[in-house]
């Protein structure tokens, strides 16, 4: 009818004005502040880099498996997009040619890729709003995160850093702009549309828990290293019982073996 028929809200503005307030909160994820303030290290980057690689996997997969779908095909762009192969040569730079086994990937990272992994089975055009999340994500911010982390681990050229580059793309506005002229001609039932509006917030959530994750496990990994140090002088109250009860022990089998 007539009022269905008027004038729909663009994809690309609803999809941009739902996730405005969790971009913020992405935005201000300790690690996304650390990283803005140039305070990186290359411990961090590498754990990083090691989580993308595990999301970027998954994500193109799936993409790979639905390309043909009607709701992804319009935003199937791996010859301009795709991030697995830099990611492996990042990592294949940091962490060397054994890399694949160097790899660690946390809970949240796990948790994200099975949504992914469930999304591509279940409703595919739900991929659009993952692929929109982390790719227009690269191609916005990302590229000032990518000076950014050149200068924060003091590399001198643009090796380890193919992450950020994106030689497909000449210019990340004007495709910025074909991307969102694509979500635009997806054909979304109003079911179909709310829910993917969710999913790219959940996507958003997705991210900010991997951040959160690489943050904590960062802390740890800063702490363990303290108290393994602290624990060559410290003995665990296991170990000293142990050792106690083995000189009372020898104690009682000398005394017995005196007498
Ligand atoms: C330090 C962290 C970040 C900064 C400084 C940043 C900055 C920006 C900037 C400047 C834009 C362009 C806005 C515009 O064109 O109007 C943008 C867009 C975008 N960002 Fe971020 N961002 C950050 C983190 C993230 C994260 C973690 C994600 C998701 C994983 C993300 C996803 C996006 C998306 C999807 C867009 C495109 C919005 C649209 O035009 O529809 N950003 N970001």
């Amino acid at each position: 009818n007539i009022i269905t028929k008027e004038k729909k809200v663009d994809l690309s503005e609803q999809i941009k004005a739902t996730t405005k307030d969790i971009h913020v909160r992405a935005e201000n994820t300790q690690l996304m502040q650390r990283y803005q303030k140039g305070q990186i290290t290359l411990p961090q980057y590498k754990i990083l880099l090691c989580s993308l690689y595990e999301i970027y996997k998954t994500l193109e997969e799936q993409l790979d498996k639905n390309s043909s779908h009607p709701a992804v095909a319009p935003i199937y762009f791996p010859q301009e997009l795709s991030r697995m192969e830099s990611l492996q040569s990042d990592l294949e730079h940091f962490f060397g040619s054994d890399w694949r086994k160097r790899v660690i990937v946390s809970a949240a990272t796990h948790r994200y890729a099975e949504r992914l992994r469930q999304v591509g089975r279940e409703s595919p055009e739900l991929l659009v709003a993952h692929a929109y999340t982390r790719y227009l994500g690269d191609l916005s911010g990302g590229q000032v995160l990518g000076k950014i982390t050149q200068k924060s681990l003091g590399l001198s050229s643009k090796e380890g850093l193919s992450f950020f580059s994106f030689p497909g793309v000449s210019s990340p506005n004007r495709f910025k702009q074909l991307y969102r002229s694509r979500l635009d001609s997806i054909e979304l039932t109003e079911e179909q549309r709310v829910v993917l509006l969710q999913e790219a917030v959940d996507a958003f959530e997705f991210n900010i828990q991997v951040f959160d994750d690489l943050q904590k496990m960062l802390s740890i990994t800063g702490e363990a290293v303290q108290k393994s140090e602290d624990s060559l002088f410290k003995t665990s109250p296991m170990i000293q019982f142990t050792v106690g009860l083995c000189v009372a022990l020898t104690t009682v089998a000398m005394a017995m073996y005196a007498l």
